[in-house]
């Protein structure tokens, strides 16, 4: 209590919204002030503002939101060896709690969590780890242009494509669990359905359930157990999925690798098992998709930058022989492409922290325990650090070119440091090879009459829809 009390009293001169008792600046939703659908608006509304430290308090859970690159390079540069961070679904983390369940790598600190990521580093962060998952992310994708030309209409736009995507990703990923292919696109498609169903009610429930006063932790409220029930879901789904896919003795060596490095780990319980492998099956559908959508919605409106990838892959991804990192490694018009789009697009809007010492922040002293969130999604549009701000330039990350001056630490969509993105380099690969795929195969133009698309903030930020994306067959 003591210790409470004193960590108020050193934030207390932090500025921020007005709270009230229990509701915190909840109130402010509860009114229609802020919403939260729009809570990316609210943070770059509590910047404007208040400044470059902003204590915020929502229902229970209390923030001290950053907005300065200089205090976000502080806290990496003073991390530990075990960063402590507030998951990005609480809610979910309760849920693996209440079920006696393996937290998993985004729900855990400390000792546990350095355990988890020291099984998926090598494998998940080298390049060598990576290769034996291309050729499953390749037939995969071979498989989403397969289904995109069997379901365009005749205006080339294609019903469910975010639908598709979210099985191709499964696809892939299915690949990289189970060391073969799902059929999620193709005889399996009823499958992978209720899955992606699943996956979007835990991240909707979730979004509700953080905008509350968590009164969800206590009581089964009714948004509370239609998440159970989807993430009883998954977890059902995945365990079918591991139990029916077990690892033979003359499996090649390759197709499991995965599952294969996992099961060989002495450290790792079943439990932890498998819900590394529910997180590397599933955590795609939240973040691959939504890139990649707002990847092909700036080529669709931007018929030269289209082009630039066009003549990049066409030099070197040939459609003859199988893609390997090497020839990934070539893509660097694409690999901008895919960092101007988290920029423009960035798929979240916050790096949590858990700080475990006190930090001298933008003039301010910021105790230890306490939780911070790195909110730099509200200087990515921002004139003052980047050239042109608001267009898209692949070309200003190439190393060539001296036009972006930015710091470092603002375009950092993957996050920094040890606790990194552990999916990183997967999902680079998996978003350069389906933009390789669908621009050999498709030209694409969005629809003049359909509204520009948005990003809707559900935890993490989706696309509003689909329905203006045309894909024009290319001869
Ligand atoms: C566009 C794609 C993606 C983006 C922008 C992204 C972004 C991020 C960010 C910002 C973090 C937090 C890093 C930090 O705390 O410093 C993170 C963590 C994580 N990501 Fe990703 N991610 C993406 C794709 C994926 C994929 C495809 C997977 C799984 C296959 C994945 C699995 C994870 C996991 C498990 C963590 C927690 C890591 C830990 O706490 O050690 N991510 N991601």
């Amino acid at each position: 209590m003591l210790k409470y009390l004193k960590r108020a009293s050193s934030t207390r001169k932090i500025p921020g919204p007005v709270n009230l008792p229990f509701l915190g600046s909840l109130w402010r939703y509860k009114l229609g002030l802020d919403e939260q659908s729009n809570y990316h608006e609210t943070l770059d509304q509590l910047h404007a503002k208040y400044g470059p430290v902003v204590k915020q308090r929502l229902g229970a859970e209390s923030i001290i939101h950053l907005f300065s690159p200089n205090d976000v390079s502080t806290i990496y540069a003073t991390e530990s060896r075990t960063p402590e961070i507030r998951p990005l679904q609480e809610t979910v983390q309760l849920f693996r709690q209440k079920t006696d369940a393996s937290l998993g790598l985004g729900n855990t600190n400390g000792e546990e969590w350095y355990k988890l990521r020291n099984a998926l580093k090598t494998i998940m962060l080298t390049r060598s780890g990576m290769a034996h998952f291309t050729g499953g992310i390749e037939s995969a994708t071979d498989a989403l242009i397969k289904k995109i030309k069997s379901s365009r209409t005749k205006d080339n736009t294609v019903p469910n494509f975010m639908t598709h995507l979210g099985a191709w990703t499964l696809e892939s990923a299915g690949a990289m669990c189970f060391g073969k292919r799902m059929g999620f696109l193709e005889e399996n498609e009823k499958v992978a359905d209720p899955i992606l169903k699943a996956n979007r009610a835990v991240f909707y429930m979730s979004t509700h359930l953080r905008f509350s006063t968590s009164l969800y932790k206590y009581f089964n409220l009714p948004k509370w157990n239609c998440l159970v029930e989807s993430e009883n879901h998954i977890i059902k789904l995945a365990l079918e999925a591991i139990d029916k896919n077990p690892l033979s003795e003359d499996a090649e060596e390759d197709s499991y690798y995965l599952m294969r490095q996992l099961t060989n780990n002495k450290t790792l319980t079943r439990k932890d098992i498998l819900v590394l492998m529910q997180s590397l099956f599933t955590d795609s559908l939240s973040t691959i998709v939504p890139t990649t959508i707002f990847c092909l919605y700036i080529m669709a409106n931007e018929p030269e930058i289209q082009k630039k990838v066009y003549e990049e892959t066409s030099k070197f991804v040939s459609k003859d022989a199988p893609i390997t990192s090497k020839t990934l490694d070539k893509l660097i018009y694409s690999r901008g492409l895919i960092k101007e789009t988290l920029r423009l697009y960035p798929n979240g809007t916050e790096i949590s922290r858990i700080l475990d010492q006190g930090l001298d922040l933008s003039g301010y002293h910021i105790p230890a325990e306490e939780h911070v969130n790195l909110n730099m999604v509200v200087l990515l549009k921002s004139d003052k650090e980047y050239y042109r701000p608001s267009e898209v330039l692949p070309e200003r990350w190439s190393r060539s070119e001296n036009s972006q001056k930015a710091n470092p630490f603002i375009l950092i969509p993957f996050g920094h440091g040890t606790r990194t993105c552990i999916g990183m380099r997967y999902a680079e690969q998996s978003m350069l090879i389906a933009m390789a795929k669908i621009l050999q195969n498709f030209k694409l133009k969005y629809k003049s009459d359909v509204q520009p698309l948005k990003q809707v903030y559900n935890i993490l930020m989706y696309p509003t829809d689909t329905r203006g994306l045309v894909l024009e067959p290319r001869n």
